[in-house]
């Protein structure tokens, strides 16, 4: 369900100071159970969710329409071709049952391709030409800098949907976040959120966590991202010099936990920017599970965005899944 957000109230960017250790020890935790490693009954469930959770992303400058139609051609063959064999040699058949769950063909492929808006044109061409479907998420807004007019964010964005974009990555402007002018981000996180056809396209707001800066500025840029409407909240752009870590997972995770208890909204989690190792995905996927519980894993609350993680993640399942075999 879409969060339709809620009138701005200053007091819910009220938040506990965040203190250094106990975030830490909460990341530590989720870094230590995947070093420690999984059991394959377990492991296999969880690769399969961060495949089928996963927005597989191209956004470069060199992008064009080959580069897209290859993206939307490795959406939606690349796992089934490298994995297909190895799920059917499963002997064990109560091992094949639970494995089937995960990797039915339907969840062999990613949630969607994550493009740029000039792009999404391509992706559905080729799609309708494949006679094929699958989700196109837009990034927008001047990405990754944010740095245009509001008006021009909402042409992007406008822009991206009347091409097909179901989803849209939606870039903030930093400078507001510095400020303390959290009434106009959410003014004008609220005039994009108006125009996602009420709800019916998913906005998911970027909030560049290593660019704001302290936890209590990532816990109020995500509350005003919510409060306007954002289904998702999403760790950074892929471009900034710093990626996420865990411990802006950990303050996010607090945010949507409040944002959850007060308005009733679920709000899912995007955690993207240099994830390339099936082991980082694994450390996100059991943050989320223990800091909001089993509710958000799933595809429409929590998402990993990359562009070069789907193939370790199939490296990996290819070895675990010999484990059944
Ligand atoms: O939204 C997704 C990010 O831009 C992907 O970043 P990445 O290229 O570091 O995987």
């Amino acid at each position: 369900m879409s969060n339709p957000g809620i009138i701005f109230d200053e007091s819910m960017l009220i938040c506990v100071d965040f203190k250094e250790e106990d975030i830490i020890a909460i990341a530590d935790e989720c870094d230590r159970f995947t070093k420690i490693g999984f059991l394959p009954e377990l492991e296999a469930p969880y690769l399969g969710l961060i495949l089928h959770m996963m927005d597989l992303t191209s956004l470069n400058s060199t992008d064009n329409r080959s580069t897209t139609e290859a993206l939307v051609d490795k959406a939606l063959t690349y796992t089934k071709t490298t994995l297909l064999t190895d799920i059917k040699q499963i002997k064990n058949s109560d091992h094949l049952c639970s494995i089937y769950e995960y990797f039915n063909t339907s969840t062999l492929t990613p949630a969607t391709i994550c493009v740029s808006s000039v792009r999404v044109i391509d992706a559905i061409q080729r799609l309708r030409f494949l006679k094929q479907t699958l989700d196109i998420a837009s990034v927008a807004g001047g990405f990754p800098m944010g740095q245009v007019p509001l008006s021009s964010q909402i042409a992007e964005v406008e822009f991206a949907i009347s091409h097909g974009a179901s989803e849209i990555d939606i870039v903030i402007d930093r400078g507001l976040v510095i400020d303390g002018d959290f009434k106009k981000l959410y003014n004008n996180l609220r005039a994009i959120k108006s125009i996602c056809n009420n709800g019916e396209v998913l906005l998911k707001t970027i909030l560049s966590v290593s660019e704001i800066g302290s936890y209590s500025l990532v816990y109020k840029t995500a509350m005003t991202a919510m409060m306007a409407g954002s289904d998702f909240i999403k760790t950074s752009t892929g471009k900034e010099a710093q990626n996420a870590t865990l411990c802006h997972g950990v303050v996010m995770c607090e945010a949507i936990k409040t944002y959850c208890h007060k308005s009733g909204y679920q709000v899912g989690i995007k955690a993207a920017g240099g994830i390339k190792f099936y082991e980082q995905a694994i450390s996100w996927l059991v943050l989320v599970k223990n800091q909001l519980g089993n509710d958000w894993l799933k595809a429409s609350l929590f998402r990993i965005g990359a562009s070069s993680l789907l193939e370790d993640v199939v490296k990996r399942l290819k070895v675990v899944l010999k484990k059944f075999q």
